[in-house]
């Protein structure tokens, strides 16, 4: 898994751990990699002060123990957060928001393969009507998962129209899992969030939506989370997937855009193929994260 975790702390922390003893260095290379990971300043410090309280109380000096504190730490502080998703409504409704490139189309691909391999049903709809190439895309990943697709009838649909059809076609063939991709344009901000607002009105005519998953790119780090808020504030998120892990050196990220959010990580993708997605665990990520 190495080349598959380029976010790792692994080399960043390479130096302070080859040292026989900790000393004052070790306390400037560890700022260094988390400022580097991108946990952001307050967490670094916060991570920072604590450790060395730490170590200062228990008079540890072997660095490995400072290791094992680190990685304790995080685990912790990302264990604070359900990260499990909540489908168990019939069908589950899951609406995939975000901004242009960030990888929606991807992860729905991928996010449909990972439950049909669970033995779901699963039905995509297609409601990101504003772009024909968009319709076209999530209908080729819908049919490498292997998932059913809903598209719009004719150009520039109505969103809303599409994601109504797509549950009431799960509701009429008892499939359980819906999965809606939605237009990632923020030209508009309050045009976009109006529609997100129908979209979920609409459907939940129908059903219950169960989840709302804002994805984000690991790669644009916490700036991309400035371009996310009007989706955070206005779209009733319940969870964020984080992609393109598999290209970033910025680990830290998930950390900082859970607690800076609020909100859970409830999938990471790690890869442009149909299987790199995993659900999120906290303990194999702070495992990965610091070694
Ligand atoms: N390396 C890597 N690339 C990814 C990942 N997820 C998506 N991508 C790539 O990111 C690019 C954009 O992905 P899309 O899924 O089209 O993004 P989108 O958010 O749907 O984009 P729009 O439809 O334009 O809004 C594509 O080249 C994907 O292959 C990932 O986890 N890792």
């Amino acid at each position: 898994m190495a080349e598959r975790t380029p976010w790792s702390l692994g080399a960043a922390l390479r130096g302070m751990f080859s040292k026989p003893t900790i000393d004052e260095s070790t306390w400037e290379d560890l700022e260094e990699a988390l400022i580097g990971a991108d946990f952001g300043p307050d967490i670094t410090d916060e991570i920072v002060e604590r450790l060395r309280g730490q170590v200062d109380e228990f008079r540890m000096e072997d660095p490995r123990d400072l290791k094992r504190l680190l990685r304790e730490t995080i685990e912790e502080r990302l264990d604070r957060f359900d990260t499990t998703l909540k489908l168990s409504d019939r069908p589950a409704v899951t609406l995939v928001v975000g901004v242009n490139g960030v990888g929606k189309t991807t992860t729905i691909g991928k996010f449909a393969k990972f439950l049909r391999q669970h033995g779901r049903s699963v039905v995509v709809g297609a409601a990101d009507t504003f772009r024909a190439a968009a319709v076209d895309q999530v209908t080729t990943w819908a049919a490498r998962a292997d998932a059913l697709i809903v598209r719009p009838q004719q150009p520039g649909q109505d969103p809303a129209s599409v994601a109504y059809q797509t549950v009431d076609a799960a509701l009429r063939q008892q499939i359980e899992m819906v999965i809606i991709d939605t237009a990632g344009r923020l030209q508009t901000k309050g045009g976009l969030m109006d529609e997100l607002g129908k979209i979920r009105r609409v459907v939940e005519k129908l059903v219950p939506v169960s989840e709302v998953l804002l994805v984000l790119d690991a790669t644009t780090g916490q700036n991309g989370v400035n371009q996310a808020e009007a989706f955070i504030q206005h779209a009733g998120v319940t969870g964020l997937v984080v992609t393109k892990l598999d290209g970033s050196a910025k680990g830290g990220f998930v950390l900082a855009v859970q607690e800076r959010t609020g909100l859970p990580i409830k999938l990471i993708g790690q890869g442009e193929g149909i299987d790199d997605l995993a659900g999120f665990e906290p303990h194999v990520y702070a495992q990965k994260l610091v070694g």
